[in-house]
């Protein structure tokens, strides 16, 4: 074992957010993955699941998740079905430090909210962080430079969103199988959406104004990886005044690129990116801000290990540098 490795743990290494924060710690400087929990998955290992994983890691045995066993470990990525992992999750010895990518506790008790391109102060140094989930990653990204500056009301914000379909995981969610989903577009979770509650909560932290009038309403299209949120808002700015007010709220963040043109989901796909711009148009009051990101990069596991390089003292970026895939 590396001398200078920080042991990590992710439990839902079979699921899609747990196998990607696999791959992005398999190629981590600093993080050195020893233990892997499931619980079907438990008994095969980690090749059985991930033919291209690299030796000596593709021989790591899936354990039953349970947090009496847990060996010597550091921190703990945590990816398991939302309602699952609050119960287990709390009998972890405090010196483990957690990530949540799960939806048990964003704006929790004791648990700093990972919205990491915001607010790194709050998460630096801390124990126990929650993923924000994957549709808030890219609508608070785009919102957060409106709301800090005053240009847009928040008590009227319109979401419009679309996700690919591994956003439902590996099992699909239910009704999200090829057939019915390959030349499809479904909207679902109308008005009671779960991601709801959690950006209510940002946009008034972050505007000081109350968020009664937030409507979201996500789309599944046929595509593997990717959210684009286009966000309708009521203010009398204009295009230039928002990217300006974005560049510079995001200046000196890695991950998020403020662009000029309308930004599309392929831009972020395999990365931690996420990609905003807006056009405004003062005479109707409107403005339109544009969020992408790939809901198992910014959206799950590439904020995860953000959030795991600021509460153990690294670099941001540790592990995060590679390029979207493209096409
Ligand atoms: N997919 C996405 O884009 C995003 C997902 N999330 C959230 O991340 C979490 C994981 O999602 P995702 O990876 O997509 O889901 P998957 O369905 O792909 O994977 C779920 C994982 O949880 C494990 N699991 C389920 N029940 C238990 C249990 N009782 N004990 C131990 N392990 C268990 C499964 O392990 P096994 O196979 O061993 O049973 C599997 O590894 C969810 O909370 C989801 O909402 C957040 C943002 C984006
Ligand atoms: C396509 C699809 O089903 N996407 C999921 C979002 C995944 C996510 O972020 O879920 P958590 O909040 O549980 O972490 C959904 O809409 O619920």
């Amino acid at each position: 074992m590396n001398q200078m490795s920080i042991r990590i743990g992710i439990v839902g290494i079979s699921g899609f957010g747990g196998g990607e924060a696999l791959r992005l710690i398999a190629g981590h400087p600093s993080f050195e993955l020893v233990y892997a929990a499931g619980e079907g998955s438990a008994g095969s290992k980690l090749i059985d699941h991930f033919p291209g994983l690299p030796e000596p890691l593709a021989e790591l045995v899936i354990e039953t998740w349970s947090p009496e066993t847990l060996p010597a470990i550091d921190l703990l990525f945590a990816s398991l079905p939302t309602g699952t992992s609050a119960e287990a999750l709390a009998r972890v010895p405090n010196h483990v430090k957690i990530v949540d990518i799960g939806g048990d506790h964003r704006y929790a008790d004791g648990w700093a909210y990972g919205l990491a391109d915001v607010w790194p102060e709050l998460i630096r140094g801390q124990s126990r962080v929650a993923n924000p989930g994957c549709f808030p990653a890219a609508s608070q990204l785009a919102l957060a430079p409106l709301l800090a500056n005053n240009l847009i009301e928040p008590a009227n914000i319109v979401i419009d969103a679309k996700t690919g379909i591994s956003g439902a995981g590996r099992g699909g969610g239910g009704g999200f199988a090829y057939a019915a989903s390959n030349e499809n577009l479904v909207p679902y979770g109308l008005l009671q959406h779960v991601h709801m509650p959690e950006m209510v909560t940002t946009i008034e932290r972050l505007s000081g104004g109350p968020a009664t009038g937030l409507v979201f309403t996500p789309h599944l299209v046929p595509m593997t990886r990717g959210i684009l949120v286009t966000l309708y808002c009521r203010g009398t700015t204009t295009t230039h005044a928002c990217l300006d007010a974005a560049r510079s709220y995001y200046a000196q963040s890695t991950f998020v690129r403020v662009t000029d043109n309308p930004p599309q989901t392929k831009w972020a796909s395999g990365s931690n990116l996420a990609f905003v711009s807006y056009a405004a148009d003062p005479a109707r009051n409107l403005v339109i801000a544009l969020g992408v990101v790939d809901n198992l990069g910014k959206g799950a596991a590439g904020q995860a290990v953000q959030n795991a390089n600021l509460m153990c003292g690294l670099s941001e970026t540790d592990g995060l540098q590679s390029m979207p895939i493209w096409p």
